[in-house]
């Protein structure tokens, strides 16, 4: 294994430093090292996503376990947790481990799986929760995301479940009575353009039930993708009571509006939908006072096909890997501190991955990032590594460009490529 010596980089900002990797550690100062200069460059803790789509098994077209994890590790990613909707669903312990497996052998991030609440995502019949957490993949969050576990008898025995074993339910809130044909955000754009829309209603609703349920059997939830004013809301009082819940927000959220709508281009099309200025004011500021706690990707690729086409037929998601850090500084500038916790540290402790998110000391395993603040590149969907092309941002000139990533210490990316 290599050793590295990261030369004059900034740990989260702070003066330049001299940062040893050697046998998979932050180690003290060693002989032989490669060195990398690393003058105006930031160390981060390797960013960990809770909320990742890689599509395999099933839509290999759209992103394989492979591709999607080049994508992460190009992010600056060395973990992600990969969500349950492929085909078959991720509902037994088999496919849980075969997408373990199959992250383990790519070797580029720490693809950890995510469990189906309930069987083939269809809300009628709990899954086997506990085979696939006593899995070779020891899965500890569980989510049907793509769609809401709507029945409170479930959604309240599952919770009670994956306490045995310090689980996490990670609900996709949505009440699906209220958001039937919806197309986007309920609001003035899409009374404007005739589209059905999705009332922020069905979202919050949906919170404020699973935080009293989350509350009365003392579990854990993990409500994903946050998107409106009102869902903020719920969860600071919620959280002010002490229940256990913690939320995410993705970069997308915290940047674009429904108003992108009136383009009728599919790429801004995503569940939840984009919504208004006020809410994303709102998210921005709940992910500085922590009652949202973690940045999530919600990476959603689709094939061309699935997305190249009316509105109403395309799929929901858009690409996320490879620009949420980017999106990030774009919006809260070198707040370093803020972005490792919310983007590594918040999201490594949801997930319960021990050696990611740490602190870079001496000795703690080697899964950072180092990043170049002052570059800045134009997103160019081709150069993208996603087998996907469904980015809402290309075109668009963002800062911080991810130029190594090692995952216990070996490299990943180096030079701002994909080392294999
Ligand atoms: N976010 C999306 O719009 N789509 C996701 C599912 C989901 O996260 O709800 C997908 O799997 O494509
Ligand atoms: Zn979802």
């Amino acid at each position: 294994m290599m050793a590295y010596l990261i030369k004059g980089v900034s740990i989260l900002g702070a003066e330049p430093t001299d940062l040893y990797i050697n046998d998979g550690v932050i180690s003290a100062p060693v002989e032989n090292a490669e060195v990398i200069d690393a003058a105006g460059l930031v160390a981060l803790p390797g960013l960990v996503d809770v909320h990742t789509h890689l599509r395999e098994p099933g839509r290999e077209d759209a992103e394989t376990v492979e591709t999607g994890s080049r994508a992460a590790a190009l992010g600056g990613y060395t973990a992600v947790c990969a969500m349950a909707n492929t085909s078959p669903v991720a509902d037994t312990a088999g496919v849980v481990e075969q997408v373990w497996r199959l992250g383990r052998e790519a070797g580029l991030v720490d693809v950890q799986p995510i469990g189906a609440v309930t069987v083939g995502l269809a809300g009628k019949q709990m899954a086997e929760l506990g085979a696939m957490a006593t899995s070779a993949a020891n899965v500890r969050i569980f989510s049907d995301d793509g769609f809401c576990v709507a029945d409170p008898k479930l959604m309240r025995r599952a919770l009670e479940y994956v306490k045995a074993f310090d689980g996490v339910i990670a609900q996709h809130a949505e009440e699906p009575r209220l958001t039937e044909g919806a197309q986007m955000h309920e609001g003035e754009v899409s009374t404007r353009l005739g589209l059905t829309g999705w009332p922020a209603v069905a979202e919050e609703a949906i919170i404020a039930r699973d935080v009293l349920l989350a509350e009365h059997v003392g579990s854990r939830l993990h409500v994903c993708h946050v998107s409106t004013a009102g869902s903020v809301e719920v969860l600071r009082q919620a959280k002010a009571r002490g229940v256990r819940v913690t939320a995410e927000v993705t970069p997308h959220h915290l940047l674009l509006t429904d108003e992108l709508a009136a383009g009728y281009d599919p790429v801004f099309k995503v569940n939840p939908p984009l919504r208004t200025r006020s809410d994303v004011e709102a998210l921005r500021q709940a992910l500085l006072d922590g009652v949202i706690d973690v940045v999530a990707t919600d990476h959603a690729p689709h094939a061309v096909q699935d997305k190249e086409c009316e509105w109403a037929h395309a799929r929901p998601g858009m690409l996320g890997l490879e620009t949420a850090l980017p999106i990030v500084l774009s919006i809260y500038g070198p707040q370093w501190d803020l972005i490792a916790d919310r983007m590594s540290r918040a999201p490594a402790r949801i997930a319960g991955l021990a050696g990611h998110g740490g602190d870079l000391s001496v000795g703690s395993p080697a899964n950072l990032t180092l990043v170049d603040p002052a570059a800045r590149r134009v997103v160019d969907p081709s150069e993208l590594a996603s087998r996907s092309r469904n980015t809402p941002y290309a075109g668009m000139t963002l800062p911080g460009r991810i130029v190594a990533t090692f995952l216990r210490g070996e490299a990943t990316v180096l030079d701002g490529k994909a080392v294999k």
